[in-house]
């Protein structure tokens, strides 16, 4: 497959450059703490970021550094001991759990490394999960997307098989289309090429990189990986709950060197 063959077709986003100027989500002064008093571990200290709308952004740092907190807390998974998180230009942390279940549905997609797609349901329904789930049926638009995105990401002969019947690189692509599907402000991917080969891997994160360069999809993926954060367009470093670099599109064998150099202090 070329880079071409993986880009999807999307309509492009209206008003992109208006949407570039404001952060599509907002860390402020985040601290998390699991337990009390002498058990008590600082998880995140004082993390502040701001990723912008369309970017593509790896958070990357040695084991237990932080980086599964941030993103629960972003999500709304987790709550957190003090600070703010803004998504969408919503401050999440004063949501209730109802607000927050309607807001995870809506406008956060997921992909997560084992693929969690529902095994009794095939490719279509799981990719049309997310409008399932919210009590809505797709209009004419959204199944011409959902057919454009199965289309790009080589999934239309497959749209009737159950998970068991496709590979891990497809099963990894229907999650990617049912995070896509119904335009999310934010995409969190958690380690989404943990299970797969190298060329499968490769192919999903073109299709992420691509999502996000060429439809103005935002996306921060959780990665020990450097070849996957090598796909991004920003890289943050966690080490003991705090950021220790943040920098711009990089190499593997620069992000490998990073990585090392993190763990040695770690
Ligand atoms: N539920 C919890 N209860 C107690 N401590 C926790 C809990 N969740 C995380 N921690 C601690 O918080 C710190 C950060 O953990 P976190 O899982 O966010 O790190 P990580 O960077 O995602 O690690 P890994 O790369 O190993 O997945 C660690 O010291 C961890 O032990």
């Amino acid at each position: 497959m070329t880079p071409e063959t993986l880009t999807p077709p999307l309509p492009a986003r209206q008003h992109v450059s208006a949407a570039r100027q404001a952060p599509i989500a907002e860390v402020l002064n985040l601290s998390k703490s699991f337990g009390s008093d002498s058990a008590a571990v600082t998880a995140l200290a004082n993390v502040t970021l701001r990723l912008e709308a369309g970017s593509f952004t790896a958070i990357m740092g040695p084991s237990g550094s932080g980086k599964s907190t941030l993103m629960h807390i972003m999500a709304g998974l987790d709550s957190a001991t003090s600070g703010t998180v803004s998504l969408g230009g919503t401050d999440i942390t004063r949501l209730d759990d109802r607000a927050l279940t309607l807001l995870r549905r809506r406008r956060i997609g997921f992909v997560f490394r084992s693929f969690n797609l529902v095994p009794t349901l095939d490719a279509r329904q799981n990719i049309l999960l997310p409008f399932e789930l919210d009590g809505h049926t797709p209009d004419a638009e959204e199944s011409a997307r959902m057919l454009t995105l199965v289309d790009a990401l080589g999934l239309t002969a497959r749209l009737g098989h159950r998970p068991h019947e496709l590979s891990g690189g497809q099963q990894q692509r229907v999650a990617i289309a049912r995070a896509l599907v119904t335009r999310p402000d934010l995409v969190f991917a958690d380690e989404p090429t943990g299970n797969l080969d190298s060329a499968s891997s490769r192919d999903v994160l073109a299709l992420l990189a691509a999502a996000s360069r060429e439809h103005d999809q935002s996306i921060a993926m959780v990665t020990h990986d450097p070849v996957a954060a090598s796909f991004a367009d920003r890289i943050v470093f966690l080490a003991d709950g705090r950021v220790v670099d943040d920098r711009g599109p990089s190499s593997a064998h620069e992000i490998s060197r990073l990585m090392l150099e993190l763990e040695a202090r770690a």
